[in-house]
């Protein structure tokens, strides 16, 4: 199946988003779960997408036997199973599902909340074995008490609102987010001391990064109220879980439901004798409704990508809406274009790409447009894929600074692009529009205004401005054969310099471009394939 698209699905999902892939006639699902690294370097390499959830490891040395990977879908949440800087710098998008499954674990939470106040599982064996010790699992009322919530994302808010409704005292950490959105969600902002030493009941929900592994340990636990409830049903590695150990075995903190470990599953872990803990096996995510959510979402996203190149919620691209995108599109097409010519105008190091959109264009979101130019710019530089998940950090690596302007204000068209490449001596800039809103068009090299449709083959000359040049160049052009399908000279007034953009039928060959750079005329001569 050579033009088929091939995803693997490589960790258990819903049925449902099998069966949307199913309805995409241009893709082929395989499914291979419980795959260790080992077993996905071998599988990856023929598939353009993988589908996981939180089992399969995808790390750098299986992104990098992923040749044909264009995308990665995470059926879930947390991200921290995919290598997302080796996904970019191989220009593979990364999507998730951030709304899809938090509700329900924001529902788990406060379960795991209400299990460590009423005692549940504990009372639960107890019965089970016959016993009948009411006053031994005398309770604490969840009312009236204080809740401290660690990362204030999409689920930290759920739980916000949740414990707000259950009457309790709510307060927030999360440095990335400010108070006032706190305060609708009725949280008080604390610093993580005041947050820690404040609460009855604290509970995670910040992802796992190198900031966050490790961030409660033994002297944030030891600043822990006493008799205080921890919850984690984020990611184990927030946890120093040998220090929650030893404050639970003291009773510094009186209990903990614990819904992630550092590994899973815990095999063999001293939490399993712990009798003032709460163990659920990863269950954040896992209902009905969340399951078939992540599923669908995830295969509409993957599939929708490889389809159209849409990617609305990708972890490693801005966000921008579908309709943004495809309103942009033609506009995209302008700046790849006019990034290509002023690459190939361009032979030096570059220093600094400026992007600047003037008139309609400057209404919309400039991100996706921006990134086109970094592509056509690098492209023809680099021996890697180009794309837009990783332009950017392609272009940083290349010392290129890359920047942005908009304005509405613009003479003669609706809409401008342009783009300037700044390198050591020279500069060069190039603006295009859309004829009939579809065409990219090329309006100006510098300060010549020059005409042509921006496609085909090129002959660019900068030359001194004295009659027979153009003629010379004919007279090459006609020697090997190749056809002159439209020619723009421009004159400055100011220099005596000219500058020529011959659209011809073919590339020339190497040895006509030296010739033609050896003419005393010639200041500068470029091949150009757009
Ligand atoms: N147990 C499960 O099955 C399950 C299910 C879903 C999500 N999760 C996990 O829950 C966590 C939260 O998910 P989410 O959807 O709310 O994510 P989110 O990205 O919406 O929110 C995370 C929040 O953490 C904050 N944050 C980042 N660094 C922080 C730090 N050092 N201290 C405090 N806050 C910090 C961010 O600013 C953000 O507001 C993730 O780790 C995710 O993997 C687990
Ligand atoms: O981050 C998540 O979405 C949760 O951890 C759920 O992961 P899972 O679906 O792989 O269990």
């Amino acid at each position: 199946m050579p033009d088929t698209l091939q995803v693997l699905i490589a960790d258990p999902i819903h049925e449902d988003g099998r069966k949307l892939l199913a309805t995409y006639p241009d893709i082929h699902v395989d499914i291979a779960t419980g795959l260790d690294e080992e077993g996905l370097i071998l599988k990856i390499p023929t598939y353009d997408a993988l589908i996981v959830r939180s089992k399969s490891r995808v790390t750098r040395s299986v992104i990098e036997a992923g040749r044909a990977l264009k995308a990665i879908g995470r059926a879930g949440i947390g991200v921290d199973n995919i290598d997302i800087s080796a996904a970019t710098e191989h220009g593979i998008v990364v999507f998730n599902t951030p709304d899809a499954n938090a509700t329900t674990t924001a529902e788990l939470t406060v379960a795991h909340m209400m299990s460590l106040s009423r005692h549940l599982p504990q009372a639960d064996r107890s019965v089970r074995s016959n016993e009948w010790q009411p006053t031994r699992f005398v309770g604490t009322e969840l009312a009236g008490k204080t809740v401290g919530i660690i990362g204030f994302g999409t689920i930290g808010r759920l739980v916000a609102e949740r414990c707000a409704a259950l009457k309790m005292k709510v307060l927030a950490y999360d440095p990335y987010v400010t108070p006032e959105i706190m305060c609708q969600y009725s949280a008080a902002q604390r610093n993580l001391d005041s947050l820690l030493a404040s609460s009855d009941y604290v509970t995670l929900h910040c992802p796992l990064t190198d900031k966050t592994h490790n961030l409660i340990d033994a002297t944030r636990l030891s600043a822990m109220k006493s008799g205080a409830r921890l919850i984690n049903c984020a990611r184990g590695g927030l946890v120093d879980e040998k220090a929650l150990l030893d404050a639970l075995r003291t009773g510094h903190i009186a209990g903990a439901a614990l819904d992630v470990f550092a590994k899973e599953p815990p095999l063999g872990s001293e939490f399993i004798a712990c009798d003032n803990v709460v163990l659920t096996p990863h269950l954040g995510a896992s209902t009905k409704e969340a399951q078939q959510a992540v599923s669908v979402q995830i295969a509409e996203d993957v599939a929708k990508f490889l389809t159209t190149g849409e990617a609305e919620s990708a972890v490693n691209l801005p966000r921008v809406s579908s309709e943004q995108f495809s309103q942009s599109r033609p506009y995209q097409t302008l700046a790849l274009a006019l990034g290509r010519l002023a690459g190939a105008l361009t032979e030096a190091p570059i220093s600094e790409l400026v992007v600047r959109l003037f008139g309609r264009i400057a209404d919309f979101d400039p991100r996706p447009i921006t990134v086109e130019a970094v592509i056509g710019l690098l492209e023809s530089r680099l021996a890697e894929r180009v794309n837009r998940v990783n332009a950017t950090h392609l272009a940083t690596a290349q010392g290129i600074e890359v920047r942005e302007s908009r304005s509405q204000h613009v003479r003669d068209y609706l809409s401008l692009i342009e783009i300037c490449v700044v390198a050591p001596n020279k500069s060069t800039t190039v603006a295009g529009t859309l004829l009939g809103g579809r065409q990219p068009h090329l309006v100006r090299i510098d300060s010549y205004h020059v005409e042509a449709p921006l496609g085909g083959h090129f002959l660019f000359t900068r030359h001194r401005d004295q009659p027979g040049v153009v003629g010379t160049l004919g007279g090459i052009l006609g020697r090997e054969k190749i056809n002159i399908s439209r020619m723009n000279v421009g004159v400055d007034g100011m220099v005596d310099t000219a500058i020529a953009l011959i659209g011809v039928s073919a590339p020339l060959p190497e040895n006509a471009i030296a010739e033609i750079r050896a003419l005393p005329v010639i200041f500068e001569v470029f091949g150009i394939s757009l």
